[in-house]
């Protein structure tokens, strides 16, 4: 699938293979994985690929700091480093982490929802929309290794993921909370997850906006094991054993057996659902309730 986003500030340097990334801008900066035999890491300024094409996986760090909120460009870099390890063969699996000390994602970026216009709202729905599509039907492996908080879009891109290692301390709470906000998941982010905790625990945990720290979530499915916060890396690497033992074509077609029918429901009413999005985004009241959030946020520091 070419990638159809038609977004803004695609620098050519996003686009270069492999080369060699700076460190973080705020952080630390990590060694490369692969960095032993030769095999560089490549990326973008908010997205670190540790590439180990001998054993045919990747970790993707994000790191956009300070709270991985999926901003366009940060959805643009996702979305160019699947795309590079897709087209890729000697790739076959994606371990998806956080480079933010106790940050998956803080979810959708607010403030690309917050005082910008209809045009601006529909390309960053586009974008977000093509990255939930393209991980939840990535014919790679993807299993997030989430060593953080995970609100919202972050929950929803853990979801689209095939597995998820949660770190185990209860300051990681992971949810679709968009209802706190005064906002509302839409239906491909409700359906996401009905198909991973079924439809009673969804309708609950959305109506509620429900963050779920490490035990309740590994309790209702949300993700599939909960180990000490040192281990969520090495814990993803032995899952990922078991899913790369199996021929990769059975696999790849159940997959999308599996996720078709829910992706497809989004393909055939793309625009429309774009349509939503910017009436209901532009609206006064939902604009207010925004900026209330966020001043919330800001003044809990003081
Ligand atoms: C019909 C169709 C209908 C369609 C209807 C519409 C559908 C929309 C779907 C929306 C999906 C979403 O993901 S909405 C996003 C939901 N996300 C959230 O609720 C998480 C909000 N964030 C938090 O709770 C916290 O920041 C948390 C992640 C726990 C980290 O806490 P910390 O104390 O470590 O850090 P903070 O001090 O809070 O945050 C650091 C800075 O980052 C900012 N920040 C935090 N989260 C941010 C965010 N999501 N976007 C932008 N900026 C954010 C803060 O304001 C701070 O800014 P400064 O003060 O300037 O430093």
């Amino acid at each position: 699938m070419a990638l159809a986003v038609g977004i803004r500030g695609l620098t050519r340097s996003l686009l270069r293979p492999w080369v060699r990334v700076p460190g973080p801008a705020r952080g630390r900066t990590e060694p490369a994985a692969g960095g032993g035999d030769g095999v560089r890491c490549f990326g973008s300024p908010r997205v670190l690929v540790e590439p180990d094409p001998a054993a045919g996986f990747a970790v993707m760090k994000m790191r956009n700091p300070p709270v991985n909120s999926l901003s366009l460009e940060f959805l643009t870099e996702l979305l160019i480093s699947l795309e590079k390890l897709e087209s890729d063969k000697a790739f076959h699996a994606i371990i998806l982490t956080s480079d933010c000390p106790g940050i998956f994602s803080a979810g959708l970026d607010l403030m690309e929802m917050c005082g910008r216009d209809p045009t601006h709202y529909a390309e960053y729905w586009k974008a977000v929309q093509e990255l939930w599509l393209r991980f939840y039907l990535s014919h790679l492996v993807v299993i997030s290794a989430i060593n953080g908080v995970n609100a919202a879009g972050g929950c929803l891109l853990a979801l689209s993921c095939d597995y998820r290692v949660l770190a185990d301390n209860p300051k990681y709470a992971m949810g679709l909370n968009e209802t706190l906000l005064g906002i509302i998941a839409p239906f491909w982010f409700k359906d996401t997850l009905v198909n991973t905790v079924g439809h009673r625990t969804a309708e609950r945990a959305l109506q509620l906006g429900l963050l779920f720290p490490p035990a309740e979530a590994l309790q209702v499915g949300m993700v599939d094991k909960v180990v000490p916060e040192d281990q969520v890396l090495s814990a993803a690497r032995s899952e990922l054993a078991q899913w790369l033992a199996i021929p990769g074509h059975a696999r790849q077609l159940t997959k999308s057996l599996m996720r078709k029918p829910t992706a497809d429901r989004l393909l055939k009413e793309r625009d429309a659902d774009i349509q939503n999005f910017v009436r209901f985004i532009s609206r006064d009241a939902i604009q207010k309730a925004l900026r209330v959030y966020l001043e919330k946020l800001k003044q809990k520091k003081t």
